[in-house]
């Protein structure tokens, strides 16, 4: 069942483009990656999801829908119990979404109520340390902050968690970590993931299903083995081929040339066509309307050729 559905959502900011007919579905208990370059659109999409964009961004067309109910036309009280009951959100920047002036624990009890055990809900994201509930946010290293920030979005046991580029400011060390959290986290309260993330292999090999954003558009989707493995768009394609994890298993590097677009309304065509090895005329100035190849659903004119 699906859990989350965005359909052909578009949204702007005053004279950007950042959706420009977005469709993505997240099913009960599913691990989704959304990947795609710096500005193709992965924030916008992932606070869509809460509406919690920033005041300049403007919907257009298009919805999103959370178990059921339709975030964009909630009233407001409805809208805050959809998000206490179905949603948790996770930054790239753990300390901006930590309250400064509080201790730890304290932050915790805020959110899980009076009597709750703050101890048991670090201790789920391995920090046992008793200092930690009572610190503060600046005496924590980038990682500790982070599995605090976790602690308090898995708290209430979301039926969805958005992750946006939770580990991009850590080492790397540190980022496998506090990704076995949230994903065994996740597993146990059964609760689905949306990770967005700029790193395809990495997303493929621990999500169920890859989403591949694009100026706006989410332009292939599937089952992770599938989209890296096979995949039907060629911006995946160069995604996976210019991936340093590919070429040590030899596949051979070939990062995308040129840049990536800043639309200023709708796309006339593909906006990757500029890019794209494949590109023919109609590229230009036909829009891909989805088409299904194997197990992905993809936007592209020539999806079966890049398939094959
Ligand atoms: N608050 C804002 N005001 C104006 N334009 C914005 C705002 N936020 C994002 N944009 C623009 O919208 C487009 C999509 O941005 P978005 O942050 O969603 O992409 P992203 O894929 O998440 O990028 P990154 O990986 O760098 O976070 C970009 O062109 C960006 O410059």
């Amino acid at each position: 069942m699906s859990l989350l559905t965005v359909r052909n959502l578009v949204i702007d900011y005053a004279g950007t483009r950042a959706l420009d007919g977005a469709d993505l579905e997240v099913a009960q208990g599913e691990t989704v990656g959304l990947v795609g370059e710096s500005g193709s659109g992965k924030s916008t999409l992932g606070s869509a999801v809460g509406r919690l964009l920033p005041r300049a961004a403007r919907r257009g067309e298009g919805e999103v829908v959370v178990a059921g109910e339709p975030v964009f036309d909630l009233p407001a009280d409805r809208l805050r119990r959809l998000r206490r009951k179905h949603l948790g959100f996770v930054f790239q920047d753990p300390i901006a979404s930590l309250n400064p002036t509080m201790r730890v624990g304290d932050q915790l009890r805020l959110v899980l109520g009076r009597g709750a055990d703050v101890g048991f809900h670090l201790g789920r994201v391995k920090l046992d340390d008793p200092r930690v509930m009572r610190a503060y946010p600046h005496q924590l290293s980038g990682g500790m902050a982070q599995r605090v920030a976790i602690a308090m979005a898995m708290a209430t046991e979301p039926e969805l968690l958005v992750a946006d580029e939770p580990t991009a400011a850590l080492d790397s060390q540190v980022r496998e970590e506090v990704l076995n959290v949230v994903f065994s986290l996740a597993a146990a309260a059964g609760t689905s993931i949306l990770w967005l993330s700029h790193d395809l292999p990495a997303v493929a090999r621990r999500c169920d299903r890859v989403a591949v954003m694009y100026g706006g558009r989410v332009v292939e989707a599937g089952p992770a083995r599938e989209v890296l493995g096979n995949p039907a768009h060629p911006y995946t394609a160069a995604l996976a081929g210019s991936a340093p994890a590919a070429a040590a298993h030899g596949v051979r590097l070939e990062p995308v040339p040129g840049r990536p677009p800043v639309l200023t309304g709708p796309s006339p065509g593909c906006a990757f066509a500029p890019r794209c090895p494949f590109a023919e005329e109609r590229c230009e100035h036909e829009r891909p309307e989805p088409v299904r190849v194997g197990k992905q659903d993809v936007l592209c004119h020539r999806a079966e050729e890049v398939a094959a």
